[in-house]
């Protein structure tokens, strides 16, 4: 690949200041990723951006940095306002309102043109020509942004598919496609990658070395946004969450501020080898067979509820089970509908 342009010398973004809390619409708040220095500039900055087609809000006053090395997932349900954000920071569509700042300039600048050359996009659905091979396709995209073609082989290499470089992509597997699209989108080392659905039709070898390309370009300093409905698979290689919903940012930070701020139970199960006594479960707990019991209770209460548990007569087996990251994408949804 070749070597990264230099970063811009000065913020363009906002100052990250005192208020480390991202305020929803209905008056919750999130505290944000205490990740990123507020001396850092912002590659990416929406200032209170809202796009609207007809009646339809489809992006509400969202405001948000990605910083360099910042790797953020972009969570919501169909229509939530994610493609129309990605295509907002890529210059496509215009905002209605609010400013939409990318490697120092409005994206609807001249000189933003000049810089989209170190942004990397994957779509949602990739349409790759068939008769063309994988190497005359990264060349045209080459091509196109303006780059050499010496290190696309390598690129190649680098997604895995150097065997089928010659191949025409008519004959590719639907993961040879997206691993395609995915060397597109890594030409020139990009300053700001932007990943629509990026893991859709890709099996766990072809993840894992997702992930690690991800790993690879964040230490390289790219400010990396992704879109995904599956948040369990992606939010965790990400660190930071922002949750969509109906075109307004409704939660913005760390999963363990999500998780924390969604307040959702942790729950306790007991196994015992003897057949307990209803009038000796302690208070909170609830029998699911003769021999399991459990307890659900808050982050705060785990501590009192485990010690309960091993004051309990043959305890041979205690399991913890915190909420998952669908659950709790799930409950902060449905906390914005009331
Ligand atoms: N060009 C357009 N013309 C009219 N409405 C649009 C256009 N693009 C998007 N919308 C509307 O804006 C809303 C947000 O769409 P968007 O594609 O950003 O959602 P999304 O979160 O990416 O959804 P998905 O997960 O299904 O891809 C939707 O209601 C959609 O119908």
């Amino acid at each position: 690949m070749s070597a990264r342009p230099d970063m811009p010398s000065r913020s363009t973004g906002p100052e990250i200041t005192g208020d480390p809390f991202t305020h929803t619409q209905t008056g919750h708040v999130v505290r944000t990723s205490s990740r990123t220095p507020a001396s850092s500039p912002a590659p990416v900055s929406l200032q209170a951006v809202t796009k609207i087609y007809g009646d339809q809000r489809a992006v509400d006053g969202v405001s948000f940095d990605l910083h360099p090395g910042e790797c953020v997932a972009l969570a919501g349900h169909n229509g939530a306002g994610k493609s129309t954000l990605i295509k907002l920071i890529l210059g496509l569509i215009r905002a209605d309102e609010g400013r939409v700042m990318a490697l120092g300039h409005d994206t609807c600048s001249p000189a933003a043109a000049q810089q989209r050359r170190h942004i990397g996009y994957l779509p949602e659905t990739v349409a790759l020509h068939p008769s063309l091979t994988g190497i005359e396709t990264l060349a045209f995209y080459a091509k196109l942004k303006g780059l050499p073609t010496k290190d696309n082989a390598a690129l190649l290499s680098r997604v895995g598919i150097a065997q089928a470089a010659k191949r025409r992509v008519g004959g590719y597997s639907k993961g040879m496609r997206q691993r395609l699209a995915l060397a597109q989108a890594l030409l020139g080392q990009p300053r700001i990658l932007l990943l629509d659905e990026p893991t859709t039709g890709l099996d766990p070898a072809s993840r894992l070395l997702f992930y690690e390309i991800l790993d690879e370009l964040r230490s390289h300093g790219a400010a990396i946004l992704l879109s995904t409905h599956a948040l369990a698979e992606l939010g965790s290689q990400a660190d930071r969450v922002i949750v969509m919903q109906s075109g307004r940012k409704i939660a913005d930070g760390s999963l363990g501020d999500l998780r924390r701020q969604a307040g959702l139970p942790v729950r306790i199960r007991v196994t015992l080898d003897t057949d307990l006594d209803p009038s000796v479960i302690p208070n909170g707990w609830r029998r699911l067979t003769p021999h399991r019991l459990e307890c659900s209770c808050s982050e705060a209460g785990k501590l009192p509820a485990l010690r309960d548990a091993q004051t309990l007569p043959g305890l041979i087996d205690i399991e913890l089970e915190a909420p998952g990251l669908d659950e709790m994408y799930a409950h902060l949804l449905r906390r914005e509908d009331v």
